[in-house]
């Protein structure tokens, strides 16, 4: 928990100009320190995010016995225990601010014969953890939760784990990884349905790592995923591509800013991942790739963002899981753009940091945005303007709040403040700095 809140303005901007590299993938990152320590042998990472939420997974896989070394800035060593070789940790596990933390860390221990103790801050603590303890008991493990199924909770592995075949009630990477990495030391095959396709970088690095991974299409479309049990993992070189979730508020600040040409380097490719591109691009936004190439196995690119004239498009729900972190700062974009924005299918922002949807409806509404509600469709009536602005943004602990509304600012009439940034550290440390680099003029307020 933050011992200080840390409140920031953001004023109109110069036009953003240059070159900026944002921090490592944050989905990326974690999975590379979970399965490094769970492979033989020495494993090195290269572009960790070195974030709070990742920093956190760090200490834990220390706490589970895998050696984890920071040895530059981005540059990381670790010497794993094999599959099944995680020890029992002597104290709880606190993964601050981290779903993806909690939830992957989760399905590791279910079958490894201890009991894991688990809590996060106010955040993670108010999140769902039922989307993970249901499947993980079928294998055979046992959880005792708070009411709701929320932490802080115990996770008592199992001896005698069986493999499931689960199909996933919600569009989710943290339930499916959880239960492939569950599946890692459970005898047989453990098999994940999803009816949506979510980031697939657990299925890419664990078969990075060596074990045996297959997705098929099943006839109505839904991918069948399946891990053998018991692979021989070994250490293995990560390469972290420049996170898109991150690189999305340079770029929707380079959209909005009038006058500006942002490069940005070296930025994840994945299709899983690149909703949010395309639908701008839907929008008018001038977006260019440049050097699309492979590093370490993941499509990277650089992006040249010129600020672009938006209008109002349909965001159709199937595209959710592919740009699910992005939906708060597509709304900001969709404030400046001519006409109406719908997005469909966001019910999983209500379980996010903060309930995302509220959230984005509320602050935009604050900043003089015509926004409604309809289910889960959010809509954003933009005028082709610079929206008012002018208020001052509750961020309750979550950084994709914090970020999207600093953006706003940027270019909105008047400035926007939030309440409290500190929560920023957990995916994009250094925001601030990189976003004033390139021309923003954000202060402490
Ligand atoms: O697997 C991952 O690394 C993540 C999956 C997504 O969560 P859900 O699985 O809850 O959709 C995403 O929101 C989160 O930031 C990272
Ligand atoms: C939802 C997010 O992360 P997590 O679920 O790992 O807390 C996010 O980074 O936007």
């Amino acid at each position: 928990m933050p011992a200080m809140s840390r409140p920031l303005i953001s004023r109109r901007a110069e036009p953003l100009t240059g070159r900026a590299k944002v921090p490592g993938d944050k989905s990326i990152s974690h999975r590379a320190l979970m399965f490094g320590a769970l492979a033989v042998g020495e494993s090195r990472i290269e572009g960790l995010l070195e974030g709070d939420d990742v920093l956190r997974t760090a200490q834990a896989m220390r706490a589970l016995g895998a050696e984890v070394e920071k040895l530059e800035d981005g540059s990381w060593r670790l010497w794993g225990r094999g599959v099944g070789g995680l020890m029992e940790p002597a104290d709880l596990l606190d993964l601050g601010n981290s779903g993806t933390g909690a939830r992957l860390m989760m399905g590791l221990v279910a079958t490894h014969p201890f009991t894991t103790f688990f809590t996060g801050d106010a955040s993670l603590r108010s999140r769902p953890m039922k989307r993970v303890s249901e499947p993980l008991s079928r294998m055979g493990a046992k959880f005792v939760t708070r009411e709701g199924g929320r932490l802080p909770a115990a996770v008592v592995g199992t001896t005698n784990p069986v493999p499931i075949t689960y199909e996933l009630p919600v569009a989710s990477a943290q339930v499916k990884s959880a239960i492939l990495l569950a599946g890692l030391n459970t005898p047989g095959e453990t098999t994940v349905i999803e009816r949506e396709a979510t980031r697939d970088h657990t299925e890419l690095m664990l078969r990075h790592f060596g074990a045996n991974v297959t997705t098929t299409i099943r006839e109505d479309g839904a991918r069948v995923v399946t891990v053998t049990g018991f692979p021989e993992l070994t250490g293995r070189t990560v390469i972290v591509p420049a996170d898109p979730s991150s690189a999305a508020f340079p770029l929707v600040a380079a959209l909005v800013v009038p006058g500006s040409t942002v490069t940005l380097v070296g930025i994840g490719m994945n299709p899983l991942r690149t909703g949010l591109f395309q639908t701008l691009r839907e929008m008018g936004a001038d977006i260019r790739t440049d050097n699309p190439r492979i590093e370490g196995g993941e499509e990277v690119a650089d992006l040249v963002v010129t600020s672009s004239a938006l209008r109002g498009v349909d965001v159709p729900a199937e595209r959710a899981p592919s740009m699910i972190d992005e939906y708060p700062i597509l709304a900001v974009a969709a404030s400046f753009a001519a006409g109406t924005t719908r997005m469909f299918g966001l019910s999983e922002l209500r379980v996010k940091e903060s309930d995302r949807f509220t959230a984005t409806m509320n602050g935009l509404r604050a900043c003089g945005v015509e926004v409604e509600a309809e289910g889960d469709t959010l809509i954003v009536h933009g005028k082709g303007a610079p929206p008012p602005g002018g208020a001052t943004i509750a961020v309750n602990l979550d950084h994709r709040i914090a970020m999207s509304f600093l953006v706003m600012g940027m270019a909105a009439a008047q400035p926007v403040a939030v309440d409290d940034a500190e929560a920023v550290d957990t995916s994009f440390p250094g925001f601030v700095e990189l976003m004033n680099g390139l021309g923003s003029a954000i202060e402490g307020n």
